[in-house]
């Protein structure tokens, strides 16, 4: 880390140090412009961070961060295609699937618009074949039920993606298998007619072991009803690794490929998000990258004090690594964003999950912190209990579009999509403001509790408050605003890992679990527990094998 980077933070703990019991109502007492000051908009999208304990001094040494971190020139660097992803040796490139443009970038020395634009096109003609039914089943029937069979980044992005566009979903029926547990692939495939089925095997390296197992059980199951001749009709892949797909038997014009400058966690605008395409269209799938891209122009020319992502990245420095909040959650006021909290776990926690420096040397500052969350109101009648009176404050980051899907059909749904706003905006205004001692007994009075009642439960009804928490709101989840959303978060991951000096690019963390599980596969299926693994994994396998 360089000493502009260690005086940011040694400023900004001094910071916080001197303003430890500042309460964030007094700042908004203070501040009749703090709303207008910490908030930030493109377009209809408004981030609202005015609830957070920064005060303009803090944002401009949080933006000094951020230029001693080399930010813009990280960010620079992984536009044009740099091979910023070092232990790999790879660029990183999602925001070239959603560009349009037609300069030429070069990667490696090939120039990746053509073809990016040609597997859109192998899309589309493909979603529109499937869509149209002129794209049918071995016996003629049209699809009805397309089944992804992926896992992490080839599940999470378009699973996320097909429930948050579900008011646009006019193509066949969307079904997503990920674990290596059979109850998954069964319980989805069982219902369906293996006759009007689509089959999608989506894997980066088309070797985890996951979505290969559920592919070859998928496949004997089509075979069984339709015989081997079927195959060809209902199965079609996306990878990166095309010799492997084509050893798996799936036709040339039924695979759709990508690119290593792709991260997994970064596919869904690959063709990885093509059971998007098959639920939404090729037009409501441009819409979803249009908005990517709106949300990378902005990134590349918004100054810092006014860009999205670096802002929202700097909240969460702020949050991780001066405040010492060990989690943050994500709270969507949106029920089609309701697979959003898990997406983002893999992006954020996969992503700045790390405890090295690029240089691979231990990181000076706290990485990644856990991301969690459910949609609202869900939350507020389970977890919120302790995120407004648990002992460690969990910053939250509240979503939510000025009007649902349905608000014009019925003046019920309108009436209840007021109500998911009134408790969005309720819940981090009470996190926010709190309740005094003083305030809940004069409530409990009030309610006509006797004095010795009032002061026994009164503390029980404080709230501290000063509870920190951004809001994100749009107008409404539609395609573009959804890539937006999403291209939004990727960028404050980005942002987050340049500061921290760490490579968000890899994830050789995954790796050791998946090397013991191959080599313990053998050891589960005979009983027999190898010498090198330790008394309590030995034990458990014998206990589990045993009859
Ligand atoms: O797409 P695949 O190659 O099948 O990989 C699926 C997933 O598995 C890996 O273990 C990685 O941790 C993820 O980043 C990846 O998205």
């Amino acid at each position: 880390m360089s000493d502009k980077i260690d005086d940011a933070f040694m400023a900004l703990a001094a910071d916080h140090a001197a303003r430890k019991s500042q309460h964030v109502a007094d700042l908004f007492a203070a501040d009749p412009n703090r709303f207008a000051d910490f908030s930030v908009r493109l377009d209809d999208l408004l981030l609202d961070f005015s609830k957070c304990s920064l005060t303009g001094d803090t944002l401009a040494i949080l933006i000094e961060l951020a230029q001693a971190a080399g930010v813009e020139e990280k960010r620079d660097a992984m536009f044009a295609g740099v091979h910023i992803n070092v232990t790999e040796d790879r660029a990183v490139l999602h925001t070239a699937l959603r560009d349009t443009s037609t300069t030429p970038l070069n990667v490696d020395g090939q120039d990746v618009r053509a073809d990016v634009a040609q597997v859109l096109a192998d899309m589309a003609r493909f979603a529109e074949g499937i869509r149209s039914g002129k794209l049918a089943g071995w016996t003629g029937k049209p699809i009805t039920d397309v089944v992804n069979i992926g896992i992490g980044g080839s599940d999470l992005g378009p699973a996320m993606a097909t429930l948050a566009l579900a008011p646009y979903h006019d193509g066949p029926r969307s079904h997503y298998v990920s674990n290596v547990d059979g109850a998954h692939l069964f319980d989805t495939i069982s219902p369906l007619d293996p006759a009007s089925t689509l089959f999608i095997v989506a894997s980066k390296t088309f070797t985890t072991q996951e979505t290969m197992s559920n592919a070859a059980s998928a496949r004997a199951w089509l075979v069984e009803a339709l015989g081997e001749p079927a195959v060809g009709h209902h199965f079609a892949a996306v990878s990166t690794a095309l010799d492997k797909v084509a050893a798996f038997g799936i036709a040339p014009d039924r695979v759709f490929g990508f690119w290593d400058w792709v991260g997994g966690r970064y596919s869904v605008w690959s063709a990885i998000g093509l059971p998007v395409m098959l639920a939404v269209g090729p037009a409501n799938f441009r819409r979803f990258l249009d908005g990517g891209h709106a949300m990378d122009e902005h990134f590349r020319s918004a100054p810092l004090a006014q860009n999205l992502p670096v802002l929202l990245a700097l909240v969460g420095v702020w949050h991780r690594d001066v405040c010492g909040y060990a989690t943050r959650a994500v709270i969507p006021y949106d029920q089609h964003l309701s697979r959003l909290p898990a997406y983002f776990q893999q992006l954020d926690m996969e992503s700045n999950g790390k405890r090295v420096t690029l240089e691979g040397k231990p990181v000076a500052y706290d990485t990644g912190p856990v991301m969690w969350g459910e949609p609202g109101t869900n939350g507020q009648h389970a977890f919120f209990q302790l995120i407004h009176q648990g002992t460690s404050p969990i910053p939250v980051e509240f979503l939510i579009a000025a009007h649902g899907h349905n608000e014009d059909k019925d003046p019920l749904l309108k009436r209840q999509h007021a109500m998911l706003i009134a408790n969005c905006l309720a819940q981090s205004e009470a996190l926010m403001r709190g309740r005094t001692e003083a305030e809940a007994k004069a409530q409990l009075l009030a309610a006509g509790r006797d004095e010795d009642t009032a002061d026994r439960i009164a503390p029980h009804r404080v709230f501290p408050g000063s509870r920190p928490s951004v809001t994100l709101a749009y107008d409404k989840l539609d395609p573009f605003a959804l890539g937006r959303i999403i291209a939004l978060y990727e960028h404050r991951v980005f942002v987050e890992g340049a500061i921290w000096g760490i490579n968000s690019f890899d994830q050789w963390g995954v790796e050791l679990g998946k090397e013991l599980a191959s080599t313990l596969l053998p050891a589960v299926e005979s009983g027999t527990a190898p010498d090198s693994l330790s008394g309590s994994s030995a034990g458990l396998l014998q206990h589990l094998t045993a009859k």
